[in-house]
């Protein structure tokens, strides 16, 4: 590679996918390069959600909604105290916010958290690409002088093993346990908060890189909170007396998180605690019960995915972040297919039918996205009993 690679004119910013792909663009947030699989997200809002959402370690975003950064980026909207994603393509420059709740320039808000933007992307070509050939891995680099080393640069991307095999639940769960106390009231058009009900049911949440917004809505829903690290073990979980465990959304590779996770998420099958699991949290109750989870082509990622009940054949419209999904034909005697992803029949949740457990692969929380699944946080923690709301 010689000539080919030298940045055009104006370019501060570029993408250099394993495959030898080139993508030049302009640079804001921080600058540096990161290496990561890059994926798309279909949603129209939300995406400061989508950048803090731990789910995206290791991962770089491409949004197909064109504007993005245009409502700015405040403290309330963040799933995890820092941005997760690595970094993000977006088609339109990031222009000054126009909203009331912005406190901050969304490019300012990466910059400052250390997170890589490039901007000026054909990102429908981009997704096509992903489309087809599947999410690659790839480097985002962001340089004001333009000054790239693409040799380099897309060495780096092909060394990366990618994420299948990874565990990366470890590194952005919490270390310690902590309680949380702020729930969330949806009321019409917008919503409140309030602390935990004092005598409602206990759920200890097992942090595999979970979604504050998930907490809130356990709260909501009546319960207690208490939220344990990813390596906590069946002691340490049965320590806190839980009435209920819920196992979190995460990053990474559910087989590989499934080495530690799936002998506690058993011993707590055994005692018959009940068990509510969301996106990774699904995967690794499938894992537990003897199923098995794949990779998928692309992965499905945005806020308008609909979802069939197979009870009583409604469908919801939900929010998705997976790359990764439960086999259904993996799946044991004792457990039942409660949801099926109508974009392509895959597996989108799980009962079992002889113990208190069940899950499923979409985001009910709703941030970013639909509402229609919140539900399922009062089925989870009216069940525990004690004085639910
Ligand atoms: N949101 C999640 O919990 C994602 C789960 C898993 N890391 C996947 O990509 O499928």
């Amino acid at each position: 590679m010689a000539d080919a690679v030298r940045p055009p004119e104006g370019a501060t910013g570029v993408l250099v996918l394993a495959d030898g792909s080139i993508v030049w663009g302009r640079g804001f947030g921080a600058e540096g390069a990161a290496v990561g699989e890059v994926c798309f997200n279909t949603a129209m809002t939300g995406y400061q959600e989508v950048m803090t959402d731990p789910s995206y370690a290791g991962q770089i975003v491409t949004f197909t909604f064109p504007h993005i950064g245009n409502v700015g980026a405040n403290a309330e909207d963040v799933e995890a105290i820092n941005p997760h994603a690595l970094g993000c393509i977006v088609r339109e420059d990031v222009t000054a916010p126009s909203s009331f709740r912005s406190t901050q320039r969304f490019d300012a808000y990466l910059r400052a958290n250390g997170r890589i933007g490039l901007a000026g992307v054909d990102t429908r070509a981009l997704t096509r690409l992903i489309r087809v050939a599947g999410a690659p891995n790839g480097v985002i680099a962001h340089n004001a002088k333009g000054e790239f080393d693409v040799d380099a640069l897309l060495a780096q991307a092909r060394a990366w093993p990618g994420l299948e095999g990874m565990d990366l639940a470890k590194e952005v769960s919490a270390t310690q346990s902590y309680k949380w106390d702020d729930g969330l009231w949806t009321l019409g058009q917008g919503y409140a908060t309030h602390s935990a009900n004092p005598d409602g049911p206990h759920v200890v949440a097992i942090d595999y890189g979970l979604k504050r917004n998930i907490l809130r809505n356990l709260v909501g829903a009546g319960a207690r909170v208490t939220v344990v690290p990813a390596t906590a073990t069946f002691d340490e979980v049965m320590a806190h007396q839980p009435d209920g465990v819920f196992l979190s959304n995460g990053p990474g590779d559910p087989a590989a998180t499934g080495i530690y996770a799936v002998p506690v998420i058993r011993e707590l099958l055994d005692v018959g605690t009940p068990i509510f699991g969301i996106c990774l949290g699904h995967q690794l109750l499938g894992l537990a019960i003897g199923g098995k989870t794949y990779k998928m082509h692309q992965g499905h990622r945005g806020a308008n995915h609909p979802v069939k009940r197979s009870g009583d054949g409604r469908v919801e419209i939900t929010s998705m972040n997976h790359g990764f999904a439960v086999d259904a034909e993996s799946l044991p005697a004792n457990a039942e297919p409660t949801h099926v992803s109508l974009f392509d029949g895959s597996l989108a949740g799980l009962r079992l039918t002889d113990k208190p457990a069940f899950s499923v692969q979409y985001h009910p929380e709703a941030s970013p996205g639909p509402q229609d699944s919140h539900y399922l946080f009062d089925q989870f923690v009216s069940q525990l009993g004690k004085g639910a709301a």
